[in-house]
């Protein structure tokens, strides 16, 4: 049975690593797919990993139907065995029904990967949907890390290191980026205290209060 599967986790947690390989093992067997993305780091109508990797994609646009790009292009001669959607937290709730559709009435697989909550941790749109939607919600297994140690569950926003709780819900960008605006995972105990590494760091370095003299 083709399946919509969600695979989802914290930003930097090899989401579209796994992508490029899904996509990497299929097309070795001689497979067709159609690769969808919005707003990747590496620009437009790209799909890229940390890791180097890069693969052309559609880069969707705000009023894009999904299920009738994938009805066009097969009328056209064109295959597509499978379907895959990275940074799906940015499509609209609207676009993911499309690519359930894609499932039930094409018969075609789709590979959602995106982050399940912004930086407030409040889900986007397009992942609340897939929630929603999906046969299959996957974790992945290679788990992000906060600074503590322990396995990064949130995203965090940082302005020269400091994490921030005001701002668009979409801002591209990267985590390891201590100046202008960034972004860092922690774990839900970090993300609630909003303790980054860096506010963690100046912590331990500030020397001790000074006992208050009595009068
Ligand atoms: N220099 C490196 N050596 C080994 N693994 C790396 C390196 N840089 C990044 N990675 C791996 O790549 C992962 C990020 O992959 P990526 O697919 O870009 O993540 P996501 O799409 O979830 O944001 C990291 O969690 C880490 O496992
Ligand atoms: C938390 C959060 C993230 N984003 C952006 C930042 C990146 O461009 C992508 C996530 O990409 P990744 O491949 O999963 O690292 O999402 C955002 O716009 N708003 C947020 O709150």
């Amino acid at each position: 049975m083709p399946e919509l599967v969600f695979f989802s986790g914290t930003m930097d947690c090899g989401k579209s690593t796994l992508a490029l390989q899904i996509e990497h093992n299929r097309s070795a067997r001689g497979l067709q797919g159609m690769i969808f993305t919005r707003d990747d780091r590496a620009g437009e109508g790209k799909l890229s990993s940390r890791l180097g990797l890069v693969t052309d994609a559609v880069e969707v646009a705000d009023d894009q139907d999904l299920y009738a790009h994938l009805v066009h292009h097969l009328s056209q001669g064109g295959r597509a065995d499978y379907v895959i959607a990275d940074e799906a937290q940015f499509l609209a709730p609207g676009q993911i029904d499309q690519l359930a559709r894609v499932v039930d009435d094409l018969g075609v697989d789709v590979f959602a990967f995106g982050i399940t909550t912004d930086f407030r941790s409040k889900l986007f749109p397009g992942s609340q949907r897939l929630v929603e939607l999906a046969d299959r919600v996957e974790v992945l297994q290679v788990e992000a890390l906060c600074w503590c140690g322990a396995r990064a569950t949130h995203n965090a926003r940082t302005i020269g290191g400091e994490m921030v709780v005001e701002g668009a819900q979409v801002v591209v960008g990267d985590v390891n980026q201590a100046e202008d605006i960034g972004y860092e995972v922690l774990c839900r105990r970090h993300h609630r205290r909003r303790m980054t590494a860096a506010t963690a760091r100046a912590g331990a370095l500030s020397p001790d209060v000074l006992p208050i003299a009595s009068a």
